[in-house]
C-alpha cells in the first residue's frame, strides 16, 4: 500500500512532491483517512529515498489518479513504468525532437510540467503556457526561471517563455502562428458547451501547424473494478471510437489530417482494450497553412502571471564570455602540452630536431583516427614558441569547430578576445608568458 500511495501521489522524483497539496490531493479524491495514514508511513521513507517498500496486504484505496497510477482496490493496480503522466510527456517530448518546433504552446498546462521538459529543447524559442487555475501558474512559474547552469552553458538559441492566465476557449491573438499546441489531459474537462467551442478557438483561430490532444481511452477503465471517471472534475471519458468520430470530425472542419496512438500499454491478455491514455495528433494541411495569417493586431485577452527569457549565444554578452572562455581553456590545454614535451625533449636531448631553433610545437602523441575536424587541425597553423612566450594563431583557434561555430571568421574572434586576451604585435595570435603560471 504504502508504494501504491507513493506512487499514486506522484512522489517518486522531488518535483512531484509538489503536487500533493491539499488542492491536488482533494482533487485526485484520496479519501484524508489513508493520505493521513500514508504520509505517516511514507514520510520517514521519503526521507531514505527509500520508496520501494513491501505492498500491504488487505489495505484498499477506492481512488482511481489521473496521473501516474491507476489505483483500484489493492488486488488490482495498474502500475505504469514509467508513470503515465511521463509517458505523455515524453510522447510530446518526441514530437518536439521529430518535427523542430520553434513556437511551442501548452493549453492548459497545470502544474508546468511539460514546460519545464520542454524548455531544454535546443529548437524551441517560444514556450507559452496558458491555464484558468491561475494560482497554478504562480505557484508554479518559477520552475521555468533560468538556472546557474543556463547563464554559464548558454543555449544555441534564445527562448522566452510565458505563462497566460486564461481559458483556450478564448481568442488571444498572442497564441497565433505556433507550430504546435498541446491539450494534454484537457478536453474531458469541459462541459459540452465548452467542448463545443474548443475546435473553433484552437483549430479554427490559433491554427498552429500541429496539435496533439490527449484523453484517457474509456474502454481502458474496464480493467479498473470500480466503473468510475479517474478525476472527479472529468465531465466524458471517451472510447476510441468516440474520441476518433470526434477528432476525425473537428480534423475535416478545420483541414488539419490525424492520426491515432496513445500511452499506457494494456497489459498482457487484455490488449483489445487499447491504451490508457488516447492522442490525436493533428497535422494542418498546406491549404490551411497559407490561410493560416496571423492577426497579431488582435486583442489580448490572456492575463501574463510569468515570463522569463533565457540566457543564449545570440545574445553578444554571452556568446563573447564564452568564447574567451573556450580560447582560455585551449591555449592552456596547449600551453601544458607544450610544457610536458619540452621536459621530455630535455631529460632526452637527442629528440629535439635539428633547426626547430623557435620551438616550434609538435606533438609526439599519436593521433587515432582522424575526423574531418581532426584534419582541419592538422593542417591549422600550429602552435610556436619564441624564447619564453608561447603563442597560438588565431587560425588555428578559429580551427576549432565550435570556436569557428561561435566566431565564424579571425576579425570577430579577435573582436570578441578585445582587451581581454593579448594578443602578438600584429594580432594574428595570442601570447602568453610561459613562466607564468597565472594567467594561461
Ligand atoms: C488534468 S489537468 C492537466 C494538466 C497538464 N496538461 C498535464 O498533463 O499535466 C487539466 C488542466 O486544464 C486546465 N483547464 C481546464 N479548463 C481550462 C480552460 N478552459 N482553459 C485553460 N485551462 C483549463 C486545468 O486548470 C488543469 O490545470
Ligand atoms: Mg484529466
Amino acid at each position: 500500500m504504502r508504494e501504491t500511495l507513493v506512487q499514486s501521489l506522484g512522489w517518486e522524483d522531488p518535483l512531484e512532491k509538489r503536487k500533493a497539496t491539499h488542492s491536488s490531493i482533494l482533487a485526485r479524491r484520496i479519501p484524508w483517512t489513508v493520505v493521513h495514514r500514508g504520509l505517516k508511513e511514507t514520510a520517514a521513507l521519503l526521507f531514505q529515498r527509500n520508496l520501494k517498500t513491501v505492498v500491504e496486504d488487505n489495505m484498499e484505496c477506492n481512488s482511481v489518479v489521473d496521473g501516474n497510477v491507476e489505483e483500484v482496490p489493492s488486488k488490482k493496480v495498474i502500475k505504469f513504468n514509467p508513470p503515465l503522466y511521463k509517458q505523455r510527456y515524453q510522447f510530446v517530448k518526441n514530437l518536439v525532437e521529430q518535427h523542430q518546433p520553434k513556437k511551442v504552446a501548452d493549453l492548459g498546462c497545470g502544474d508546468v510540467c511539460l514546460l519545464a521538459i520542454l524548455k531544454y529543447q535546443k529548437c524551441v524559442e517560444e514556450l507559452v503556457g496558458v491555464d484558468i487555475n491561475e494560482g497554478r501558474l504562480k505557484w508554479n512559474g518559477s520552475r521555468l526561471s533560468p538556472c546557474v547552469g543556463d547563464h554559464l552553458d548558454p543555449r544555441e538559441l534564445d527562448l522566452a517563455i510565458t505563462l497566460y492566465h486564461g481559458s483556450v476557449l478564448e481568442k488571444d491573438c498572442r497564441l497565433l502562428g505556433f507550430d504546435l499546441a498541446a491539450c494534454i489531459e484537457l478536453i474531458e474537462h469541459f462541459d459540452s458547451e465548452d467542448l463545443a467551442k474548443f475546435p473553433e478557438v484552437v483549430f479554427g483561430y490559433m491554427c498552429p501547424a500541429m496539435i496533439v490532444i490527449s484523453t484517457p481511452n474509456s474502454e481502458f477503465n474496464s480493467l479498473f473494478p470500480c466503473a468510475v471517471f479517474r478525476d472527479s472534475d472529468h465531465k466524458f471519458e471517451w472510447s476510441r471510437m468516440q474520441f476518433q468520430t470526434w477528432a476525425l470530425d473537428v480534423a475535416s472542419r478545420y483541414n488539419y489530417s490525424v492520426e491515432f496512438t496513445g500511452v499506457g500499454e494494456p497489459p498482457t491478455g487484455a490488449e483489445d482494450v487499447g491504451y490508457c491514455t488516447q492522442i490525436g495528433v493533428f497535422r494542418r494541411k498546406a491549404e490551411a497553412a497559407e490561410l493560416a495569417v496571423l492577426e497579431h493586431h488582435g486583442e489580448h485577452v490572456y492575463e501574463v502571471v510569468y515570463t522569463t527569457s533565457y540566457p543564449s549565444l545570440q545574445q553578444i554578452n554571452y556568446r563573447r564570455r564564452v568564447v574567451i572562455y573556450l580560447v582560455y581553456r585551449e591555449v592552456s590545454r596547449l600551453k601544458q602540452k607544450y610544457q610536458v614535451s619540452l621536459r621530455q625533449h630535455e631529460l632526452e636531448p637527442e629528440f629535439i630536431a635539428p633547426g626547430n631553433q623557435t620551438g616550434k610545437f609538435t606533438s609526439d602523441l599519436p593521433v587515432p583516427v582522424l575526423t574531418e575536424d581532426d584534419k582541419a587541425m592538422e593542417i591549422a597553423p600550429q602552435p610556436f614558441c619564441i624564447e619564453d612566450k608561447f603563442y597560438v594563431p588565431l587560425q588555428r583557434i578559429i580551427a576549432y569547430p565550435r570556436l569557428g561555430h561561435l566566431c565564424g571568421n579571425v576579425e570577430k574572434l579577435r573582436e570578441f578576445l578585445g582587451d581581454v586576451i593579448e594578443l602578438n604585435c600584429d594580432g594574428s595570435a595570442v601570447k602568453v608568458d610561459l613562466n607564468d603560471c597565472s594567467d594561461f
